[in-house]
């Protein structure tokens, strides 16, 4: 299958530029990042050279016909690049975090009759830490999120992050009558101090740390006891094998599908 990254020289993106030119089922057709430009990709992985030589912007990328493109930019870049491969007809694969509600549901509607996955973590480590923070909502008062990533993060809180906090609220909304337990503090000492809330419900601390990659969790709190469910992703190629299971099955979707869940075989 023909790949096109956008990213191609991100920590993600080159992870994933490295797993695909591995891969015998897969052809990189196209690689772009505006600082790798005029480059050749395997020089810019530490590698030799592939004859691949990276692009500036999406229109090259398109000009090489992409069967899928995969993104892992920055949401502003990534939201344009998207309606101009739904424009041409082109799924893609999108790991990019930090869209707004209003991008999400213009995406949605651009890629009515083309396949389009986005996914705010392609780890299955973290999946199964939204499935089982979801499954433990209804049993706890109260709940609160830690996420820690590395110091060069554009966006807070994650996408992880936000997504989990809106699973809780939907998984408790669903099973039982209450909300988790509304915050006491009625003295603030200093702005920012109990963290962002997601629909006035769930909150959400943000850690930046040099040495950290991406790690959350979920801390649940009940009379005489904390439960905490939490993930770590030590190394980029956590979020590969999931970015290849969506490619594999993007191709066969009409429109837009939000996390990759609904691809993980029941086990
Ligand atoms: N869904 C998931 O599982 C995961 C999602 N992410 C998300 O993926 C995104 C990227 O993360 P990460 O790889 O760590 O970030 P990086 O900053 O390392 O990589 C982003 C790359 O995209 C490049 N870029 C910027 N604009 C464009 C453009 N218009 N076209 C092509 N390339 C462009 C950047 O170039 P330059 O440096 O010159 O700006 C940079 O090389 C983030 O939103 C992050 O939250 C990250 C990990 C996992
Ligand atoms: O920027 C990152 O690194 C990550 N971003 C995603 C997010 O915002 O949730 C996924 C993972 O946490 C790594």
């Amino acid at each position: 299958m023909r790949i096109g990254v956008l990213g191609a020289g991100g920590k993600v993106g080159s992870a994933v530029c490295r797993a695909i030119l591995e891969d015998p089922e897969l052809e990189l057709v196209a690689a772009v990042d505006p600082k790798l430009a005029g480059i050749d990709l395997g020089q810019t992985l530490g590698k030799s050279a592939v004859g691949l030589i990276a692009r500036r912007d999406v229109e090259g990328l398109i000009g090489e016909r992409p069967e899928v493109v995969i993104d892992f930019t920055e949401a502003r870049a990534s939201y344009q690049n998207l309606l101009k491969l739904a424009a041409a007809g082109i799924p893609a694969v999108v790991g990019t975090t930090g869209f707004t509600d209003s991008e999400l549901a213009k995406l949605r509607d651009a890629f009515v009759g083309v396949g389009c996955v986005i996914a705010s973590n392609f780890s299955i480590g973290a999946i199964l830490m939204m499935r089982c923070a979801a499954m433990c909502a209804p049993y706890f008062d109260s709940v609160e999120i830690v996420e820690s990533h590395h110091d060069q993060k554009v966006d807070a809180p994650s996408g992880t992050a936000i997504e989990t906090a809106r699973r809780l609220i939907v998984a408790r909304q669903e099973a039982v009558d209450t909300p988790f337990l509304a915050d006491n503090t009625s003295n603030l000492k200093l702005d920012g101090a109990r963290g962002a809330e997601v629909e006035g419900e769930v909150r959400i601390h943000s850690l930046r740390l040099r040495g950290a990659v991406a790690h959350h969790e979920v801390v649940f709190g009940a009379v005489g006891q904390t439960l905490t469910i939490r993930h770590d992703s030590h190394d980029r190629g956590s979020f590969v094998p999931g970015v290849l299971l969506a490619v594999a099955r993007v191709v066969g979707l009409d429109e837009l599908v939000i996390g990759i869940d609904g691809f993980l075989a029941d086990r």
